[in-house]
């Protein structure tokens, strides 16, 4: 039997929907809508794609978008001006500055300068102290989306074996943490470990986040092993094509023979990481507003 196909665009939909219905409800109670500010500095191609996204979610969700395009040379110093306006604006719940940012700007500077409580990407050292002790605050959106297609997968994942191919601060490392706080046993897999192989086969689950185009083989994984890729790579373009295909970090095809289920590339985990932002940002605006999220509701 081919392994399922995890349909993560289908489950994001889904979580778009509850969100705008809650979003809908929440400016209601506020007299007010939620509100969220994406910073873009400069040009990248993916960027632009991806913040035009976010605001049409957000706009779509019931949602307040707040949009600041700076050019590719700002300073440092003028970014985290606008950083400073923002964390003081009530209108604005969550704060999300696009990566990657142009070389000559400190990425972690920026991040830190994002009040922890606007912060709804969960990158700011103050969210990642939270997350790794347990307290409440944002987890990063590409990480809880993986979280919601396992445990929609696969219920309780106590005792479960999972493996975390990569160890970014964006991905690896709060995925294995969430893992972790399920009770899952966690290994964190990365460059420079011997015999990956034999590493990926031991694992119920496994989580690829490293970048590199079809890496994990399917003869490394365990039979019926549950696999999330996160990697978005773009192959060279086919003679006469003008663009390269798009494909994860693990081998699909030979995977379907051998998993019980997978993330597609794309459709599975990309689109977690929007609807999940949407879904940060409405829980920014509610313990901005002093009001109760119902229990529930996302
Ligand atoms: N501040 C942030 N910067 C970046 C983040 C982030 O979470 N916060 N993540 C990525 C980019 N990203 C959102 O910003 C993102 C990446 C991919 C997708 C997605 O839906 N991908 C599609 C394929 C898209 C394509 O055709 O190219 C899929 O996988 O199906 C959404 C959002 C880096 N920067």
């Amino acid at each position: 039997m081919p392994a399922q196909v995890i349909d993560g665009k289908a489950f994001a939909a889904r979580l778009r929907e509850r969100v705008g219905q809650e979003a809908a409800k929440f400016a209601e109670a506020a007299g007010r809508k939620a509100g969220l500010a994406v910073v873009l500095v400069g040009e990248d191609a993916a960027s632009q794609v991806y913040v035009r996204s976010k605001h049409k979610a957000t706009v779509a969700a019931h949602m307040e978008s707040f949009e600041h395009r700076l050019p590719a040379d700002t300073a440092e110093a003028d970014l985290l001006a606008l950083v400073a306006q923002l964390n003081a604006d009530p209108a604005v719940d969550g704060i999300l500055v696009q990566l990657p940012l142009p070389d000559h700007l400190d990425e972690q500077a920026v991040i830190a300068a994002i009040s922890p409580d606007k912060d709804v990407d969960g990158f700011h050292v103050t969210n990642a102290g939270r997350l790794a002790v347990g307290q409440s605050g944002f987890v990063p959106c590409t990480p809880l989306g993986c979280m919601m297609l396992l445990t929609d997968r696969l219920g309780d994942l106590s005792g479960l074996e999972a493996v975390v191919i990569g160890r970014s601060n964006i991905v690896g490392k709060p995925m294995a943490q969430l893992l972790l706080d399920a009770n899952a046993t966690v290994t964190i897999a990365h460059s420079r470990t011997r015999d990956l192989p034999a590493v990926v086969r031991r694992a119920d689950i496994v989580v690829a986040a490293v970048g590199r185009a079809e890496m994990v083989k399917a003869e490394w994984l365990k039979p019926q092993a549950t696999v999330i890729d996160v990697g978005i790579n773009r192959l060279p373009p086919e003679p006469g094509a003008d663009k390269g295909r798009l494909v994860g970090d693990v081998d699909y095809t030979g995977a379907q023979g051998v998993a019980a289920a997978i993330t597609p590339v794309p459709g599975g985990v990309g689109p977690m990481t929007i609807a999940v932002l949407l879904r940060n940002t409405l829980v920014a605006a509610y313990r901005n507003a002093g009001l109760d999220l119902p229990e529930g509701a996302l």
